[in-house]
C-alpha cells in the first residue's frame, strides 16, 4: 500500500474508533496534517451525528468549515471526549513528537483539553526511540537566538525554519541531532527556556490509542 492509502486506512479506522462517541451535542477535537485531513474527509460523512469540531490550526478549521462542520472556540467548550491527530513519529509508550507542520502547540493545547488522544499514524511513524524526526520547537520571534543556544546545551542542532509564522504569529526552530530517551524529562527541560512557547514532545501527555496502518491492516495498540 501506498503511505497515502495507510493514511487513509488508519483515517477510516479512527472514525469507527469515535463513532460510539457521537451524539448530537458531541464536540471533537481534531489535528492537523495530511493523516488528519483524510480524518476529516471521511468525518464529513458523520456531520449529522455530532455537533462540531474544535481545531488544531487555521488550516483543520478550514477544510471542517469547507465540510459543513461547525468549527468552536476552544475556549467555549472546555473538555472534548477525543482528539484525533497524527504524529511525526511515536515510540512504544506512546511518546510522540509532533509539529512538521508547525501546528504543535494548539495541538498541544487541544489535547490537553481531550479525555481521550487517538494517535493516527502510518507505520513509518513508528520508532524504537524519538528524535529521527527533527524536534520542532516554536519560539516568540526575539528569543530565537537565545532559545537557539539553550538548545545547544542540551545537545541538540537547533535550524531556523526560515519563512514559517505559526498560526499564533510565532516561529519554528527544529532540533536535529538528538535521540530522546526520556522524552517527559526533555519536554519539561525544554518548557523551561524563556521565549519557548511550545516543543514538539508529546510525552507528558501522549496518545492514549495508536491506529497504526501497516501493510497486514490497521493495529489498534492501548499502553
Ligand atoms: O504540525 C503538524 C502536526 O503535528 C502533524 O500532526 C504531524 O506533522 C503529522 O503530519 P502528517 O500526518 O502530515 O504526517
Amino acid at each position: 500500500m501506498t503511505q497515502d492509502e495507510l493514511k487513509r486506512a488508519v483515517a477510516a479506522a479512527a472514525i469507527e474508533d469515535i463513532k460510539p462517541l457521537l451524539s448530537r451535542d458531541t464536540i471533537i477535537g481534531v489535528g492537523t496534517g495530511s493523516t488528519a485531513n483524510f480524518f476529516v474527509d471521511l468525518l464529513a460523512e458523520l456531520k449529522h451525528d455530532f455537533q462540531g469540531a474544535v481545531a488544531s490550526s487555521d488550516a483543520t478549521a478550514e477544510r471542517l468549515r469547507g465540510h459543513g462542520i461547525d468549527v468552536f472556540e476552544l475556549n467555549h467548550v472546555g473538555t472534548v471526549p477525543v482528539y484525533v491527530d497524527g504524529a511525526d513519529e511515536i515510540d512504544a509508550h506512546f511518546n510522540m513528537i509532533k509539529g512538521g507542520g508547525a501546528a504543535l502547540t494548539r495541538e498541544k493545547i487541544v489535547a490537553a483539553c481531550a479525555e481521550r488522544f487517538v494517535c493516527i499514524a502510518d507505520a513509518s511513524k513508528h520508532v524504537d526511540v524519538l528524535g529521527g524526526f527533527p524536534l520542532p520547537i516554536e519560539v516568540i520571534p526575539m528569543a530565537r537566538s537565545y532559545v537557539a543556544r539553550e538548545m545547544v546545551k542540551l545537545g541538540i542542532t537547533p535550524v531556523y525554519r526560515d519563512g514559517v509564522v505559526t498560526d499564533n504569529g510565532n516561529q519554528i526552530l527544529d532540533g536535529y541531532e538528538c535521540l530522546f530517551e526520556d522524552p517527559k524529562a526533555m519536554e519539561q527541560r525544554l518548557n523551561n527556556i524563556v521565549g519557548v512557547v511550545t516543543n514538539g514532545l508529546f510525552a507528558q501527555r501522549g496518545a492514549d490509542v495508536l491506529l497504526l496502518g501497516t501493510n497486514e491492516g490497521v493495529e489498534r495498540y492501548t499502553p
